[in-house]
């Protein structure tokens, strides 16, 4: 996914900087405010898919800021940051409508969970799915024919392979896609928000309900809804979804009027659904009314002939974010790519080729740039042509590799830290010096954040 906008609300600097960081890492857009005053400018200047904002700030404060937030918009996901071991603002946050809290300090990578938890999902960029493999091909052909009906269709596959992507296709195939395309993650939602957020509520009908707020069933009218994750939705809501499916209507919490629904179903998930309704976690007649059509994207490993097509469409997509031109992938660069067994699927690809546009120097993709988890890396800055010829040859000696790439990773990250000593924590200085874009800086401070390193403020 194009990750989204995130507008990050602090007074404190030096944390705005950290955080600002961080996201921009996650590969978020980030827009900043110093307080709540200049924060509601800046969304009424700006789309923004999420909030995350201090709650003690001089000012307008974060709880004011959320109370203003919620009376403009019910569903934008707003996360307040408390002061560790602060129960009661915590609890006030709630109280008036934030989606959740972080307790200070929170580790960067609780951060980042957190938002992917809430995240509004983002429209992805393109329309119709890159497939190089003659099975992806035959399963377009397949999802095209199945689009034209009005079936429901499961779609099922690991995690990162491209379920939404395919089921967005069905939706632009469909007689649907001049409708709305909602999609919502089941599993991000706590249990008790996602039947409010499926099926709305009135005002009033719980705690912190200040407006009425239409359901993503509303939303779809006439258009298509994807329930992503669909086997991770609690039992009880599954028996309130299947009431929904088979009258196609809905009643939002705490109203008696009901809505006639004219919205077309789709489905994801990435479990065994045969064994999830064996275990009992997965209702058998849910499973009968969603599994109409049931189409899977296998793991990308499965299916080696999509590896390079969608290299090389991601690389365009971060390419023309970044407004650089689109480099050519080496023959050296195509035999890691293909090598490696991507466990984390196209959404991984994404990542690798995400930090090869940023770590490329030239038009020439090499695998030096391809820093793929778990493997070997071969620093720019600590420019060791036997770190780069480890990492060709990563499959055959790995371990070595990797013990090398550890110790070069470490020497880099001394080097940063020295001259971030030297010149008194300016990282403007330090990225001119060691010859860094500051994108790349932040880059790697994060990465030295993470694995513990201290960083000279
Ligand atoms: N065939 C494809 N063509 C273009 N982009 C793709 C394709 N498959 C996946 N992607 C990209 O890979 C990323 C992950 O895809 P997507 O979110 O559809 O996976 P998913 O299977 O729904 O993941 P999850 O199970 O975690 O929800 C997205 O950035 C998406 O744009």
């Amino acid at each position: 996914m194009s990750n989204g906008t995130i507008l990050v609300v602090e007074d404190d600097l030096g944390l705005r900087e950290a955080l600002v960081d961080t996201l921009l890492l996650g590969g978020f857009r980030c827009i900043e405010a110093s307080d709540g005053a200049s924060a509601l400018v800046q969304l009424n200047q700006n789309p923004i898919d999420m909030v995350i904002s201090d709650v003690q700030m001089a000012g307008m404060d974060g709880l004011t800021l959320l109370k203003n937030l919620r009376a403009k918009d019910c569903q934008l996901p707003i996360l307040l940051m408390t002061a560790y071991g602060s129960i009661d603002a915590a609890v006030e946050a709630m109280r008036y409508g934030a989606t959740d809290y972080l307790s200070k300090p929170f580790a960067p990578q609780v951060l980042l969970d957190q938002i992917s938890r809430y995240m509004r999902a983002q429209p992805v960029e393109t329309d119709q799915p890159v497939v190089g493999d003659p099975s992806s091909k035959q399963l377009l052909t397949l999802a095209a024919r199945v689009a034209q009906s009005d079936a429901s269709v499961m779609v099922l596959g690991p995690s990162g392979s491209g379920k939404e992507v395919l089921a967005r296709y069905i939706h632009n195939r469909s007689k649907r896609s001049g409708a709305a395309f909602v999609a919502i993650n089941c599993a991000a939602i706590p249990d008790n928000m996602l039947e409010a957020t499926l099926f709305g509520y009135d005002k009033g009908a719980f705690t912190g309900a200040v407006q009425a707020c239409p359901g993503k069933f509303e939303q779809a009218q006439g258009g298509t809804i994807l329930l992503d994750e669909i086997t991770e939705m609690d039992l009880n809501l599954q028996a309130k979804l299947l009431r929904v499916l088979q009258e196609r209507e809905v009643e939002r919490l705490g109203s008696r009027k009901t809505i006639r629904l004219d919205v077309r179903v789709l489905a994801t998930s990435n479990r065994d659904l045969r064994l999830a309704v064996e275990q009992g976690r997965f209702r058998e007649d849910l499973y009968y009314r969603l599994n109409v059509f049931p189409l899977t994207w296998p793991s990308l490993a499965q299916r080696s002939g999509d590896i390079l097509p969608l290299a090389n469409h991601l690389l365009g997509r971060h390419a023309s974010r970044s407004g650089l031109p689109q480099p050519i992938i080496a023959a050296c660069a195509v035999e890691r790519l293909s090598c490696h067994s991507w466990p984390g699927n196209v959404r991984e690809l994404d990542n690798v080729m995400q930090r090869a546009m940023i770590l490329c120097n030239g038009e020439r993709l090499t695998a030096a740039d391809l820093f793929i988890d778990g493997e070997a890396f071969s620093s720019p800055i600590v420019n060791n042509p036997i770190a780069a010829e480890a990492m060709v040859e990563a499959p055959r000696v790995a371990t070595q590799a990797k013990d090398l790439s550890s110790d070069l990773k470490h020497q880099e990250f001394q080097i940063i830290q020295d001259a971030l000593k030297t010149l008194g924590g300016s990282r403007k200085g330090v990225a001119e010096k060691l010859g860094l874009s500051p994108r790349t800086l932040r880059y790697k401070m994060a990465k030295m954040r993470d694995e513990g390193y201290e960083i000279p403020a």
